[in-house]
């Protein structure tokens, strides 16, 4: 039986099945407060609505609700969790604990097409995109789930090559009917697909973070091929017309390649590209992987960085790697081979 799932669906859509169902109106809050608030498995457990309408409800959807096949636990207190998803196949998440936040880090996309030179998820090449009803599912299923506090869109897959079902799952998240999440708890990582990027910032108040990585466009084109068709200078650009200084957090990524784009000059040219805007900027460590001729710069060349860009005015960490041990760590999510033999950094 092929159910449709009721985790995933918005409050109006849940209505319109309701509606066209034949069973009382006020049904539908009922549904988002048993699947979203109460956070139950099947329709059996939805006690208020009677067996009569449960029965109907239940020829064509379920819950939706999927457990991890897997969870594994870092030494540092990381977990990664591996999801099945439709036509067989895999996604990771990760559940990173720090002080008083549980940070869950989703993926979007099952690979990514983006090909980014230093990333494992984009050596997986690009698989499917997620449903809504798979990204919620990780939120919902992951181990601590009513624990969360925030949610990272840096998992596998480009968040903004899925644009309808990251929105709509930001939805559901940030809904009064379900989780009522402030946007502020969500940041979104994106390499910059600028349409997307335009909508986002309109049609959300989500904290955004940019992968940037080079602020040399020759340089960024060769670890980033996305720098062909969308430029961060234009980036830039548009980020330039939104107002940062309020509640909405604008971040830049920069993963610290040694001797690559770790000299003195690129802080140099990172603060002017930056200059006037309201940001800040996080250090990345490379994790190295397979294949790749790049290694991670070294921990002197990264405080020499980030105090460079804290003397011009910025707000820049060096951000703690975390889940290595487990290949939990930024970019080193990747399902091609189930169970992975791992790679060694
Ligand atoms: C895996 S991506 C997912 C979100 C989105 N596609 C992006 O690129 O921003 C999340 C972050 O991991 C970083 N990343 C990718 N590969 C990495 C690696 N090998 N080491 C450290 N960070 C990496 C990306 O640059 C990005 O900032
Ligand atoms: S860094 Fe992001 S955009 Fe690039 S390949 Fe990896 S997941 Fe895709």
């Amino acid at each position: 039986m092929n159910q449709e799932h009721l985790l995933g669906m918005t409050l109006s859509e849940i209505q319109n099945i309701i509606l066209e169902l034949g069973l009382p109106r006020f049904t539908a809050k009922q549904i988002t407060d048993w699947v979203y608030v109460k956070r139950v498995k099947s329709i059996d457990e939805m006690t208020n609505i009677s067996v009569r309408n449960r029965d109907i409800l239940k020829k064509r959807f379920d819950v939706g609700r999927v457990e991890p096949v897997d969870v594994k636990t870092s030494v540092d207190g990381t977990q990664k969790m591996l999801f099945p998803v439709k036509n067989g196949k895999f996604i990771e998440s990760v559940n990173i604990p720090e002080e008083e936040r549980l940070t869950i880090c989703v993926s979007s996309q099952v690979g990514c097409k983006m090909d980014c030179s230093f990333c494992m998820t984009g050596k997986m090449g690009f698989l499917g995109s997620l449903s809504v009803n798979e990204i919620l599912n990780q939120v919902y299923s992951v181990p601590n789930a009513e624990a969360l506090t925030n949610l990272v869109f840096m998992g596998m897959g480009e968040p903004l090559n899925n644009f309808d079902n990251v929105m709509k799952a930001i939805e559901v998240l940030t809904a009064d009917y379900a989780l009522a999440w402030s946007p502020k708890r969500i940041t979104l990582s994106t390499i910059g697909v600028i349409p997307n990027l335009k909508r986002f910032l309109e049609e959300s108040r989500c904290h955004l973070a940019v992968s940037l990585h080079s602020p040399l466009s020759v340089q960024r084109e060769k670890l980033m091929p996305i720098e062909k068709t969308f430029k961060a200078a234009d980036i830039i650009e548009l980020l330039r017309e939104y107002d940062w200084s309020h509640q909405r957090r604008l971040s830049f990524e920069y993963i610290m390649f040694d001797g690559v784009n770790d000299a003195p000059v690129y802080a140099r040219e990172l603060s002017k590209f930056l200059s006037g805007l309201d940001c800040r900027v996080n250090l990345i460590r490379f994790h190295k992987i397979p294949g790749s001729d790049l290694s991670p710069s070294t921990e002197e060349t990264m405080i020499a960085f980030r105090d460079f860009l804290t003397a011009k005015g910025f707000t820049c960490t060096i951000r703690a790697s975390r889940g290595e041990d487990i290949f939990a760590a930024c970019g080193m999510l990747s399902t091609t081979k189930e169970p992975r033999t791992g790679i060694q950094d």
